[in-house]
């Protein structure tokens, strides 16, 4: 092993990957932090429609979202399939959520208005 090797791994690939790994750890904070940001516009999504008896669900605005999705995830050469999962996985947290509201406000004698 040369001095500019660590454990047989170049120190340049080394150097390289952990510059790639510090975008990536970027990413998945900006991640997390949107979907933190989403979740709050969501939960007064389901405090609004428990408030108001609407339905947890709206498989017209989920079709929308997700044809949009998905052009916008080819444009950006994203697999369309993939971005379509990954919004039908959030979008099925989101229900559990309405269900969860909707559930307590009809419990607890509550109108559904939060002060
Ligand atoms: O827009 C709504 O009606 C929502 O409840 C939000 C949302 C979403 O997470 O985007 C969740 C459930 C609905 O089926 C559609 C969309």
């Amino acid at each position: 092993m040369t001095s500019s090797e660590t454990n047989g791994i170049d120190e340049s690939v080394l150097a390289e990957l952990t510059r790639l790994r510090e975008s990536i750890d970027n990413i998945d904070a900006a991640v997390v932090h949107m979907l933190a940001e989403r979740f709050k516009c969501t939960q007064q999504v389901g405090r609004l429609k428990a408030a108001h008896k609407l339905p947890p669900a709206d498989p017209d605005r989920e079709a929308r979202q997700i044809a949009r999705l998905r052009r916008l995830a080819e444009s950006a050469k994203l697999d369309p399939a993939f971005a379509e999962k990954l919004l039908n996985f959030i979008i099925a947290e989101v229900i559990r959520h309405h269900e969860t509201i909707a559930s307590s406000n009809g419990s607890n004698g509550s109108n559904g208005h939060s002060v």
